[in-house]
């Protein structure tokens, strides 16, 4: 990363590999700005230097399956092991957004991204939602629409139980890396105005 380049970085769990193709377009998303870099971190086991990237991070985009209508036992061992920054509040001020997967195509994914933006507050830092119109709504439209499930708070998906990761929803993956491209994007505009200030 050079030194004036952004980094945006993607804190995920997945437990079956669903989850991480999301992440990684999420990344390819956020990768796609100018002057942005952007970086997978799997919070299932995290080194000093991982959390050292976290820290060094504009933006850290918070992203699990929804298991039992929240996120999954893994990447709730993260959030309670990053109690230590909050206490010093070391990520305040950085860009937050999040995404979820799940079989049912509600299945309480909502629960999951609320639980985000709060662990998002809690670290004192700027919550990015997902900034599309609803798809898949009329009868003209189509599964393949961007934001097919019709959530604003972040990016939602939706994987069949009997399919593999390769099976995922193109239209998922594509929510994914815009949700990725828009934090890069508020990433960009921040520093600017930080710079100006
Ligand atoms: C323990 C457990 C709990 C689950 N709870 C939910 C749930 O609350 N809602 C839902 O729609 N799917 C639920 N699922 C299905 C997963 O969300 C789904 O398999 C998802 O694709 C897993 O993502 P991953 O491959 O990244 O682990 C659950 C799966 C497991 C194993």
């Amino acid at each position: 990363m050079s030194e004036s380049q952004a980094m945006v970085a993607i804190a995920y769990h997945s437990g079956f590999g669903h989850t991480v193709r999301l992440a990684e377009a999420v990344r390819d998303g956020a990768a796609s700005v100018p002057g942005t870099g952007a970086t997978t971190v799997n919070v299932d086991g995290m080194t000093e230097e991982q959390w050292e990237l976290l820290d060094a991070s504009d933006a850290i985009i918070f992203g699990s399956p929804t298991y039992m209508g929240s996120a999954s036992p893994a990447f709730h061992t993260f959030a309670y092991a990053s109690g230590k920054r909050w206490v010093e509040q070391r990520w305040a001020g950085k860009v937050a957004a999040g995404f979820t997967n799940s079989s049912s195509k509600s299945g309480d994914k909502l629960h999951t991204l609320h639980y985000f933006t709060l662990l998002a507050a809690q670290h004192g830092m700027h919550w990015v939602n997902l900034g599309l119109m609803p798809g898949w709504n009329e009868s003209t439209a189509s599964e393949n629409d961007l934001n097919r499930l019709g959530v604003w708070l972040g990016a939602a998906a939706q994987s069949n139980g009997d399919e593999a990761p390769a099976e995922m929803s193109k239209s998922d993956l594509l929510t994914a890396s815009h949700l990725g491209k828009r934090v890069a994007e508020h990433v960009q505009l921040l520093r600017r105005a930080r710079q100006a200030a």
